[in-house]
């Protein structure tokens, strides 16, 4: 499926629902999704390092190599007839862990069904936590198994049935939660919390001495295999841990391993982003259409813009390493031209102030959490 033809889909109901409603109901569906399975894994071991503090910086790969890896666990677009709420079918590639979260809303779920949708998970091997019976009716309807209240009993449940045990709760909720779970977890279980801000220290803390886990911030497009995730290693996460958390990861998008001091930094940016990019997109669409164009038109238009702009920045040089934007910005910009005048009218806003001050905000909310 080229971008096009994604975005020429945007009129119809299932686009709809998914722009304006939750995800999207169990049905067939065509997902993008990224090919990195042991493709990006070999880049990810040319960049390891056996230096334990050397394995959270991908950045501490050597240059071009970094840059390289990054570019080429862009997922690369490819039409996939994923059907999601079907029977699972063994695949190549699939993680024989059974997966359980604690807590599956809107990221959880998104997680759950980019993990199925890339084949590195099926339904079968997906446990959930979840508290009220309307989430957790959803989430049966997917052919998950899922408990109740971790509170009550719900945590046991998923430590019991896990392998790898996903903490997909707010922030606020996760002391109670780590409190419930404790007793539960096993050597061979992989902790992996996904909460804005919550540190490593403090799930170290609130787990058995000697837990394996792991630090992921995710992000929502994860659901169509175009996540950036960024993820940190706790004291006790072992080779095959990091491996794994990569594994999954980047079966859902771009995954990088970054040093815990950015985490907040990468919430502000890629975990909180997709929220002001989808602002923008509203945005610009609406320009249009005080410009004349039918709303369908627009946002479709403008979404595709979005797309086609974001890959360029990975692609446009044709070499795998990333072109600055300024310089893609300047390829557009004709002298006396019409976008000159739309970029003009954005400076004189303050966009650029406003989305560093957006996200400077956001990561310090993140720093506020943990
Ligand atoms: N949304 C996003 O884009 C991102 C979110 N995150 C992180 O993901 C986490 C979840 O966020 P989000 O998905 O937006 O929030 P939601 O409110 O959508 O999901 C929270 C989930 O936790 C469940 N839950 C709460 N208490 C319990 C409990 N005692 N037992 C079992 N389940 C429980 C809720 O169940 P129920 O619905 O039944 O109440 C719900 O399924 C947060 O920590 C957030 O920081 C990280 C990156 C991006
Ligand atoms: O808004 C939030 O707190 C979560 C964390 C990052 C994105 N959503």
């Amino acid at each position: 499926m080229s971008p096009v033809g994604c975005a020429a889909n945007a009129g119809t109901a299932r686009e709809q629902a998914r722009i304006w409603g939750t995800w999207p109901a169990p049905g067939k569906a065509s997902f993008l999704h990224t090919n990195a399975g042991p493709f990006s894994r070999a880049r990810l071991e040319r960049c390891q390092t056996p230096e334990r503090s050397e394995r959270n910086v991908l950045a501490r790969c050597e240059d071009g190599q970094q840059r390289h890896a990054a570019s080429s666990a862009l997922p690369e677009m490819v039409e996939s007839e994923s059907e999601p709420d079907e029977a699972p079918q063994p695949q190549s590639g699939v993680l024989p862990d059974r997966i359980g979260f604690i807590g599956a809303g809107q990221m959880g779920e998104a997680l759950i069904r980019g993990f199925v949708a890339s084949g590195i998970s099926t339904f079968d091997r997906i446990s959930a936590s979840v508290r009220s019976a309307e989430r957790q009716h959803a989430l049966n309807s997917l052919g998950l198994q899922v408990f109740g209240n971790a509170l009550e009993g719900g945590a046991a449940d998923i430590a019991a049935n896990s392998d790898v045990i996903f903490l997909g709760v707010k922030p606020q909720y996760l002391d109670g939660i780590l409190e419930a779970l404790s007793p539960h977890v096993t050597p061979k279980h992989l902790v992996i919390s996904i909460a804005a801000g919550v540190r490593v220290a403090g799930l170290e803390g609130g787990l058995p001495e000697g837990t394996r886990v792991v630090r992921v911030m995710p992000n929502t497009p994860c659901l169509i295999g175009q996540a950036a995730s960024a993820y940190v290693l706790g004291n006790n996460a072992t080779e095959e841990d990091a491996s794994k958390t990569y594994a999954l990861m980047s079966s859902v998008g771009l995954a990088i391993n970054v040093e815990e001091r950015m985490m907040d930094a990468v919430t502000g940016l890629s975990g909180s982003g997709p929220a002001y990019v989808f602002m923008m997109v509203e945005a610009l669409a609406d320009g249009a259409v005080l410009a004349g164009l039918p709303r369908d038109k627009a946002l479709a238009l403008a979404a595709q813009t979005v797309i086609g702009a974001a890959r360029m920045v990975f692609e446009a040089s044709g070499d795998g390493t990333m072109t600055h934007p300024a310089v893609l910005k300047d390829k557009v910009t004709s002298p006396a031209g019409t976008t000159i005048s739309g970029v003009a009218e954005l400076e004189t806003s303050g966009v650029r102030g406003a989305l560093i001050r957006a996200v400077r905000a956001a990561a310090r909310r993140s720093e506020e959490l943990g």
